[in-house]
């Protein structure tokens, strides 16, 4: 019995799709065209099956005058690679929307603490104290202080390195928030301090990628003891949760900002400011 592929030569790819003529199954691609040679059977199926018809009927009537005949396959623009290209962007626009869906709903159900009044208010105290160690004011302040006070070289260089990654944070962090505008939460109360006009949107994070970049940062360049360890990636973790918990963000933009610090540690490793390096920086600047 001759098998299904060779039934159908000279196509390869897109998702198959049995189709049935005569009782026989057949395999088509929802994604490549048929072509000229493909067995008439297959090319009068495109018209009668209800999916493809139903697609068909949603065209824009240029398109259909375009296409020349009912069945365009047989002209060589055939419905089949229309239906690929239109079908797989509405697919994602529907996972995308569902997903917008469960993230707008996850995070209104998180945000126990958007007030004092919310289910959880007594413990939006301890929130913020999260959020404060997460800002990027006592970060920077904080690194610039152990820079200054640093007597070695190789403290000096990992300060100057972290000071550096902080600055880059919020340049980044800055871009993508003003390229993607998605505003807050409505249940966020706007009552942080030090912000930039920015940090009114949410997208992503920017205590994610603070938490998630310095966390990496000091796990790599600091010898701690394993509780300590631990202790870094629990605040990590806290941050991010406190984040959503006080409102300030829906879950994804917390995801989003925990990966894209995770990022910025590698490119903070890759633009590594070695003494050498600022040497050389400092003797062309002189
Ligand atoms: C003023 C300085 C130096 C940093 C601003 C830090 C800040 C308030 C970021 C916003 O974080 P979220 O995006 O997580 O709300």
């Amino acid at each position: 019995m001759p098998s299904p592929k060779a039934k159908n030569p000279g196509r390869s790819g897109g998702s198959p799709v049995l189709g049935s003529s005569n009782g026989r199954y057949e395999f088509m691609s929802l994604t490549k065209p048929l072509n000229r040679s493909s067995p008439p059977h297959l090319l009068q199926r495109q018209g009668s099956d209800p999916t493809t018809a139903r697609l068909r009927a949603s065209e824009s009537p240029t398109r259909r005058r375009g296409s020349g005949s009912s069945t365009g396959s047989a002209s060589g623009q055939g419905p089949p690679e229309e239906d690929g290209i239109r079908l797989n962007p509405s697919l994602i626009r529907v996972a995308l929307s569902s997903l917008l869906a469960i993230d707008l709903w996850l995070s209104k159900q998180l945000g126990v603490c958007a007030c004092e009044d919310s289910s959880w208010g007594s413990v939006r105290p301890l929130m913020k104290l999260l959020e404060i160690s997460g800002h990027g004011i006592p970060w920077l302040a904080g690194t610039a202080y152990c820079l200054y006070k640093s007597d070695s070289a190789a403290g000096q260089e990992v300060m100057l390195n972290l000071f550096m990654g902080l600055l880059l944070d919020l340049i980044l962090v800055g871009i993508v928030k003003a390229l993607v505008r998605r505003r807050r939460p409505a249940h966020n109360r706007m009552d942080m301090f030090a912000t930039f006009s920015v940090d009114r949107y949410s997208f992503p994070s920017g205590h994610a990628t603070r938490a998630a970049m310095c966390g990496r940062f000091l796990l790599a360049h600091l010898v701690l003891a394993a509780p300590l360890r631990v202790l870094v990636l629990l605040w990590v973790g806290l941050v991010g949760l406190s984040r959503v918990m006080l409102g300030r963000h829906n879950v994804t933009d917390v995801v989003f900002g925990f990966w894209m610090g995770y990022c910025q540690y590698n490119l903070v490793e890759m633009l590594w400011l070695s003494p050498q390096t600022l040497q050389g920086l400092l003797g062309q600047s002189a």
